[in-house]
């Protein structure tokens, strides 16, 4: 799997460092706030597992499944909900957890479908943020990174699905598209 990577964009200790500092500063703007930590699935996982346990507050957790890319490298703009919430979001603070915001149009969409569910606030920690393809108004609360208009794998963040279990982030080389 390895073989594949070009080089390491951010490794696993420069991850983990950011997760607690990230999980420090939400900690310090909930204290005393009922909040629910919502992951989008599938890429947000690792980071949201990670970050949850720096978060030093009472909270509850859940997901969703959206679907904008499909197999492929390039978002196609039409947001689809694979998996919705299991309850009423009215009485909670909403933080969506992100692995990455790349054109914004998947936060776009789901941001306007939660605040339509009249939560006391709706906010987003992303671990990355790639803002030089953003297509939509939208600007993470809480980045982990800003990072360059390159395709990235590891730590959640997929290629037709693999890569996710690498514990770094990585830009993939040229081959690995060509292979599949
Ligand atoms: O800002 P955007 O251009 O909309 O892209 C960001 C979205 O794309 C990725 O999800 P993907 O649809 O690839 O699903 P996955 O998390 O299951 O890999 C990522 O996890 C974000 O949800
Ligand atoms: O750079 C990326 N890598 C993996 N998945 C993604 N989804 C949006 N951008 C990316």
């Amino acid at each position: 799997m390895e073989e594949y990577i070009d080089r390491v964009l951010i490794s696993k200790e420069e991850l983990g460092k950011r997760v607690v500092e990230l999980g420090a500063e939400i900690t310090r703007d909930y204290e005393g706030k009922k909040i629910l930590v919502l992951g989008i699935l599938k890429g947000a996982v690792p980071f949201m597992a990670d970050l949850i346990r720096e978060i030093k507050l009472p909270l509850a957790y859940d997901f969703m499944a959206l679907s904008s890319y499909g197999v492929s490298t390039q978002s196609s703009g039409v947001v689809r909900i694979l998996k919705d919430l299991e309850r009423s979001v009215e009485d909670v603070h909403i933080l969506i957890a992100e692995d990455i915001v790349d054109t914004g149009l998947t936060l776009k969409y789901l941001k306007e479908n939660l605040r339509a569910r009249n939560p006391l606030s709706v906010k987003v920690v992303t671990l990355l943020d790639k803002a030089a393809r953003r297509k939509a108004d939208v600007t993470p609360d809480y980045n982990g990174f800003s990072i360059p208009d390159e395709f990235v794998v590891g730590y959640g963040l997929d290629f037709n699905e693999e890569y996710r279990n690498l514990p770094y982030i990585g830009v993939l080389k040229q081959e690995a598209y060509e292979i599949n």
